[in-house]
């Protein structure tokens, strides 16, 4: 497998980007045949219903969320390129942004036709330590009407919508985990990508968090 160096430049846009609006999305961002590599990978997992909510009160909400997911491992040379790109973007946000991420967590995730997940966010304000999301697309060949946008909506204004994202093969969208609500709608077709979340290390002499 070739390996794809993280581009400096991509990087620069998108801490440039989450300074000034808080979110960023790259069409392109990734190179088309790792994407290729990484949907292989994905479609030899075991994937699972994903669940909602903290790690103690997690449990399967199908009208939430419809998803299956697999977390990533560093097992595969895809992967491990794949950790390392977010290992250089983490890098390149706290660089600029003083951020202070500490972790990255991410899974696999497929959406059979007509799956969905509902408006939210992944962090809770004050609560949770995800600080900023991630999603690469692996899909080659999306169209519009494909359906399974991603809706971006204002801080606060969940009514408002920001952006649309099609999940397009090598479209990467990174956002404030705590301020931005959005959805994925569903589609006509498997929609294939992974989700990712930067943390920040909030241990106390009494939990260890992040726990992984
Ligand atoms: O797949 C997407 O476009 C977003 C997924 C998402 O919001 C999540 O997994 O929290
Ligand atoms: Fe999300």
């Amino acid at each position: 497998m070739t390996t794809f160096l993280p581009d400096p430049a991509l990087l620069d846009r998108i801490a440039n980007d989450l300074y000034l609006t808080g979110f960023s999305i790259q069409h392109q961002g990734l190179d088309p045949a790792w994407c290729n590599d990484l949907l292989v990978l994905l479609k030899q997992q075991t994937l699972r219903s994903a669940g909602v909510g903290r790690t103690d009160t997690r449990r399967n909400h199908p009208d939430i969320r419809r998803d299956q997911i697999a977390w990533i491992e560093p097992d595969a040379a895809a992967s491990r390129q794949w950790l390392d790109f977010a290992a250089a973007l983490q890098q390149a946000l706290n660089r600029r942004l003083f951020l202070g991420l500490f972790s990255f967590e991410s899974h696999f995730a497929h959406y059979a036709p007509g799956a969905f997940y509902k408006t939210h966010v992944d962090a809770f304000r004050g609560e949770s330590n995800r600080v900023v999301s991630v999603v690469a697309y692996l899909n080659p060949g999306w169209q519009q009407s494909d359906g399974g946008s991603m809706v971006l909506y204002q801080p606060d204004q969940p009514d408002t919508a920001l952006v649309e994202v099609w999940p397009e093969q090598g479209t990467l969208a990174v956002f404030l985990s705590e301020e931005f609500p959005h959805e994925v709608k569903p589609a006509h077709r498997d929609r294939y990508s992974i989700a990712g979340w930067y943390r920040v290390n909030t241990s106390d002499s009494n939990r260890i968090d992040p726990p992984r």
